[in-house]
């Protein structure tokens, strides 16, 4: 579970990112975060593994605040939480294997690490997390061999194989076309079913954030202004939220 306790950021420059945020969000959900640019998405999700600090209020993982978690402890909460990137954050030169498997480097000390020596159970774990997306041909391929949507396969094997309950995933399909974002998304919706793992992800699509999210959470001017079931987050209802039409840049259209 994780909990949103009144939650603020203030950036240092006086932007409010976020306003006083109250959520609980509970273990299997997959959550979808739309809202206009600048309404707090990547702030929202960013802060849940305190890759962004808040500025006031709490977030608790699993009863456990993170927002007071320092050095080894917050070390250990960051292991069970996986980010996937718009950029895919992988080691472009270096194997899909290599890439996969530095999902494991939080549960090895550092010497073994620098000499880059995983165990053979790592390697096992890599590649069955390579095969869930499929894409286990792959595993001895350069990661810029790839096309987008296989590097961002590979993100999400590199969170299977850090055996993360729960996946971050910032704007994963930004990059992608049409189909490949299908795909991908396709990926993420299954791996949450089948593993039961807890799953926020922003996207500005509103259309497909109808087509995979189980609950769908509205932001704007870092405030919920919408928290509700897929049936709800009509048009219509955004709309209202954005105080103006949908665009249609703001439909993938294919995805229906
Ligand atoms: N490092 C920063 N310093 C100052 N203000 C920031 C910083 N990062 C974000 N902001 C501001 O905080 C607000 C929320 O930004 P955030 O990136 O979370 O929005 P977003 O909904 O993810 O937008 P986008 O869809 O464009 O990525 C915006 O007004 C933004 O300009």
């Amino acid at each position: 579970m994780i909990e949103f306790r009144n939650v603020s950021k203030v950036y240092p420059n006086g932007t409010k990112g976020l306003n006083n945020i109250n959520l609980t969000i509970n273990k299997g959900e997959f959550v979808v975060i739309v809202g206009l640019s600048g309404a707090g998405k990547s702030t929202l999700l960013r802060s849940i593994n305190k890759l962004h600090d808040i500025s006031s209020g709490e977030i608790l993982i699993e009863d456990k605040s993170i927002t007071s978690a320092k050095g080894s402890e917050l070390y250990k909460i960051r292991r069970d939480i996986g980010m996937i990137f718009q950029n895919f954050n992988l080691v472009k030169r270096s194997s899909v294997l290599r890439n996969v498997l530095s999902g494991r480097v939080g549960y090895h000390s550092t010497f073994k690490m620098l000499l880059g020596l995983f165990p053979q159970e790592d390697k096992e774990l890599a590649l069955k997390a390579l095969d869930r997306v499929n894409i286990l041909e792959k595993a001895y391929s350069r990661a810029d061999e790839l096309s987008g949507g296989q590097q961002q396969r590979v993100s999400i094997a590199r969170a299977l194989a850090q055996e993360a309950k729960i996946i971050l995933a910032d704007e994963p399909v930004a990059s992608l076309d049409p189909l490949t974002t299908k795909q991908v998304m396709d990926d993420l919706k299954r791996i949450n079913e089948e593993l039961n793992i807890t799953t926020i992800v922003n996207l500005h699509f509103i259309d497909l954030a109808r087509q995979y999210a189980t609950r769908i959470i509205g932001l704007r001017a870092g405030e919920v202004v919408f928290d509700g079931p897929v049936c709800e987050a009509t048009d219509e209802r955004f709309s209202e939220i954005y105080g103006r039409p949908i665009h249609e840049d703001e439909l993938l259209g294919v995805a229906k």
